[in-house]
């Protein structure tokens, strides 16, 4: 068994009393004297659990206290406290909102607190794990370990090794962007420019010279020569975002640039050779464009050669935990918040969204929180998000049956569908999973692992359509 380390902080009382009878129940002791030295100790050291002993009164500023429990966000504080202490509403709220847990003066049974702060310690390792999770953003700087993930950097990786274009599809935030610069960073012309155009933002009369360049004179206003993007992209990887919204001319400048690999900028006489390798992305269904003739057909198999796609945020829910750990560190490094983490509730509210702006969606939720909250726990309103709906006032019975089915639907989110990891997490075998969802009338709906990138926007999936159901993500089988 792993020694089980606690820093205990006593402001009052008996100090040898506690760490006796805290040693004899198998925990190794370090005391500190007052609140400056326990945050010492905690910057030095690391420990899953603190226990504060206080008398009938704090007798040190709560600021005090908060700075203690900021000094480690891993670490969970149980207060130990004569009742009176309690009284005060400054002190309890203090306790609601820093502490893992308090208990009141006399201990009647140690070994029941030692009990308590065995779960503290668990959790503090459990958040340390959950930190470290969080903090391993791969060097693709990609989030995320579901299996979604884990097919998405292999693929980058294997494509990373070739010259031939990519065409990545998604929905809109989804992290296309995100995964072609791991193609760049992960291929042979790391070392080179990676450049982003947003063929949707550049207007038409524009574009031409944009991507391909001008020569001195060549139109009204051209009085010098100027590279354009393309060049601009030269020994590296240029990034084609929104390509379905190139105007048909371009598009067959682009196939002769990706057939012969050369330029002609505008007013130029001869082409240029350039070495750019060309990764693109569209959130529409570029196959859907070319059957209207809005996008070139041999463009979009020339594109296609290579295709990848990023799954929505709601097809890996079990990603939404880390990745909101890992917004909220990035945003509480740069803000002054007061904000330590989230509440139990907000995870469960963000579990439970569908998020049709996917990750885009999720880090501006996170980044309003931080900045808008006054609570020490991230709330659901805070996330702009609700428990949408309570069983207050609902009879026993449908209650029971709203949770079941709202547990169920959490768990299946959170594994990403997968009955067996469901069925194991909630407890029950497989057989009885396929009962009670069949039940509740919860279906996974159909829908292919993989799809062609040509395929980019999927759509929202179904809520689940109880009057009562908070849980959206599942259709209905009925
Ligand atoms: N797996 C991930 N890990 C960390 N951050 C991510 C991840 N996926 C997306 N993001 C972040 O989410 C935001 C949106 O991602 P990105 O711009 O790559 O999406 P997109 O699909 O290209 O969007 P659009 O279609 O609107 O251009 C960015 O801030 C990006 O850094």
């Amino acid at each position: 068994m792993q020694p089980q380390h606690i820093l205990c902080l006593n402001l009052e009382g008996d100090a040898e009393t506690a760490a006796s009878q805290l040693t004899a129940n198998g925990w190794t002791v370090t005391q500190a004297r007052d609140v400056g030295s326990a945050v010492r100790i905690l910057t030095h050291g690391s420990f899953h659990v603190g226990l504060l002993i206080v008398g009938a009164r704090l007798g040190v500023p709560a600021s005090a206290v908060e700075a203690l429990v900021g000094a480690s966000d891993t670490t969970q504080w149980v207060a130990l406290c004569q009742p009176e202490a309690l009284e005060s509403a400054e002190f309890r709220d203090l306790v609601l909102n820093c502490f893992f847990d308090e208990q009141v003066l006399p201990v009647e049974d140690w070994g029941d607190l030692s009990m308590m702060l065995g779960h503290a310690r668990q959790r503090g390792m459990l958040k340390r794990r959950h930190r470290a999770d969080a903090r391993s953003v791969d060097a693709l700087g990609m989030v995320g370990q579901g299996a979604d993930m884990a097919r998405l950097r292999s693929e980058i990786r294997k494509v990373a090794q070739t010259e031939a274009p990519v065409l990545i599809g998604g929905e809109s935030g989804s992290g296309k962007e995100l995964a072609a610069r791991a193609i760049h960073q992960c291929s042979p012309r790391a070392s080179g420019p990676f450049v982003v155009v947003n063929c949707g933002a550049i207007a038409p009369t524009l574009i031409q010279s944009e991507l391909f360049g001008h020569e001195r004179g060549a139109f009204t206003g051209a009085s010098a020569e100027r590279r354009g993007l393309i060049e601009a992209a030269s020994g590296g990887t240029i990034f084609l975002d929104e390509i379905g919204d190139l105007p048909l001319e371009l598009q067959t400048n682009l196939l002769r640039f990706l057939q012969e690999k050369t330029i002609n900028r505008v007013g130029a006489v001869r082409n240029l050779h350039v070495d750019v390798r060309v990764v693109a992305a569209s959130h529409v269904n570029l196959a859907e464009a070319v059957a209207v003739g809005q996008f070139r057909e041999d463009l979009f198999y020339r594109l296609n050669v290579l295709s990848i796609d990023v799954m929505p945020l709601r097809r890996r829910m079990e990603d939404v935990p880390i990745l909101a750990e890992h917004f909220f560190q990035r945003c509480a490094a740069k803000t002054r918040t007061h904000a330590r983490g989230f509440s139990r509730q907000s995870m469960e509210a963000m579990q439970a969204h569908t998020w049709p702006g996917n990750v885009r969606e999720l880090f501006n939720r996170v980044q309003r929180a931080v900045v808008m909250t006054d609570r020490r726990l991230i709330a659901p309103a805070d996330l702009g998000l609700s428990m949408a709906d309570s069983t207050i006032g609902m009879a026993l019975n449908t209650a029971r049956i709203t949770a079941e089915r709202d547990v169920i639907c959490l768990t299946l989110n959170r594994v990403g569908r997968n009955i067996t990891h469901a069925a194991r997490e909630l407890g029950v075998s497989r057989m009885t999973l396929y009962r009670l969802m069949d039940k509740h009338s919860i279906a996974l709906e159909a829908e292919p692992r993989q799809q062609s990138a040509a395929w980019g926007a999927q759509p929202a999936p179904k809520p689940i359509r109880t009057t009562s159901s908070s849980v959206t993500g599942f259709g209905t089988s009925s």
